[in-house]
């Protein structure tokens, strides 16, 4: 029997079309986002006629459609001009590509296509930058460009490049560009130098989350064409949304809880998905999470959460000092760099903001203040944790400490 031949016999096949739940695929239908591509679509249309639009900022929470709808509209500003006579809209993730050179060799890519192109490194910027208004100058159109999670270049590469593309129209003769810069943080704007700021958000367009009925509707429309109707039990469509309007609005995550809930009672080898399954699924997917989270933090923060673990599992009062001893203990059995006491109680609050613990100020009258800390995850993560091949000589030094203490018993026994 082949390896996979149990899973293959247990496993059921609900999903029929998995790509409909892909948080990439763009749906046809946005229900609940007419009135935001209304707005959009009112300020791009003069583009149709080769006259320039105003910039536009769109802003609002992950998860609300502005990327789904950015994309529509490009399908369909297509149609209008299907040989992109008058406008092309050209579209560039800057989470992908976050350096300026990169996101101008992204554009000009999208507009020639000939042996012209800028490279993809080598060029000064500034030979970049005169390259790429004589391309879009000989284009004679308005070019929409829109750069979504804007605010990822501004972290890593200041605003330049704004100022470059937002003052390019007085350089240019015949053609036009207007942006659309997109981003989920609503302080963008802060950052940005009081003239690029006004050259950028001309006008603003902002998505609001989604409550739970409108997530519902999101949803159904997504699951009639990725599922057969009879394989999602009554309840899951609602529960899937309550629970996503409650966290956040978020459609992203309330298709990420349907798919998983899917996925779920597909490898149980269940003939339908129900409640049960969402259930299960969220607590999957925040386990994930949170395990996401610790595999980015560093080897000393580790030490100090194994230590927390540690002292946990014992049931004893978890204080800053006894975190501490035991830390000391395990860096040393690790060959670890010992840290001070101070910068362990820095990488305590730091794991305290992750959420991972909860850490309290206790008073001892006068014998000072310390932390009270309480663990925050659950015994999957734990087992995580302790699983890090980090920790494989703690694990053995431990097992053989207690080795030993049981040898003492038995041989205390004897006696
Ligand atoms: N009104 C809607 N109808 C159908 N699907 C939607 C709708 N709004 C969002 N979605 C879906 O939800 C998922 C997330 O949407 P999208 O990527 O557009 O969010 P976003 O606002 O751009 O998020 P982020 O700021 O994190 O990039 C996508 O799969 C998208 O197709």
């Amino acid at each position: 029997m082949g390896i996979f031949d149990e899973s293959k016999q247990k496993r059921k096949q609900l999903i029929k079309n998995r790509n409909i739940l892909q948080t990439t695929y763009i749906p046809d239908q946005l229900p609940h986002r007419e009135n935001e591509i209304r707005n959009i679509v009112e300020i791009i249309t003069p583009s149709l006629y080769k006259n320039k639009p105003s910039n536009i900022l769109v802003t609002g929470k992950t998860g609300t459609g502005k990327t789904a709808v950015l994309n529509y509209i490009g399908k369909e500003l297509k149609k209008e001009d299907p040989k992109e006579e008058n406008c092309s809209f050209i579209y560039v993730n800057c989470e992908i590509v976050d350096n300026p050179y990169g996101i101008l060799f992204n554009i000009s890519n999208q507009i020639i296509i000939d042996q012209n192109r800028i490279p993809p490194t080598g060029w000064s910027l500034d030979r970049v930058y005169d390259t790429m208004i004589s391309y879009i100058d000989k284009e004679n159109k308005v070019f929409i460009i829109v750069l979504d999670e804007i605010d990822r270049i501004l972290q890593k590469n200041g605003d330049d490049i704004f100022y470059f593309l937002t003052t390019m129209n007085e350089i240019l003769k015949q053609s036009k560009i207007s942006i659309i810069g997109v981003t989920n943080n609503a302080k963008f704007t802060e950052l940005l130098s009081t003239k690029i700021k006004s050259r950028l958000g001309e006008e603003k367009v902002i998505f609001s989350p989604y409550n739970a009925e409108q997530l519902q509707n999101i949803l159904r429309g997504r699951a009639e064409l990725a599922f057969d109707t009879e394989i999602i039990g009554d309840g899951v469509i609602s529960r899937c949304a309550a629970i996503s309007a409650q966290d956040s609005g978020d459609a992203r995550k309330a298709l990420d809880l349907l798919r998983v809930s899917a996925e779920i009672a597909e490898r149980n080898g269940d003939t339908s998905v129900t409640e049960a399954h969402v259930i299960a699924a969220r607590n999957k997917i925040e386990i994930d999470a949170v395990i996401e989270v610790i595999r980015t933090i560093t080897v000393q923060s580790k030490i100090v959460l194994r230590s927390i673990i540690e002292l946990h599992e014992k049931k004893d009062i978890i204080t800053t000092g006894n975190v501490y001893s035991i830390y000391k203990e395990n860096c040393d059995i690790l060959s670890a760099n010992l840290l001070k006491e101070k910068r362990v109680a820095d990488l305590i609050s730091e794991l305290d903001m992750l959420g991972i613990i909860h850490a309290r100020v206790k008073s001892f009258g006068r014998n000072g203040r310390t932390r009270e800390i309480e663990l925050n995850i659950n015994k999957d993560i734990i087992d995580f944790v302790k699983k890090d091949e980090l920790f494989e000589p703690l694990q053995k030094h431990k097992s053989k400490k207690q080795t030993t203490l049981w040898k003492e018993q038995e041989d205390n026994k004897k006696v």
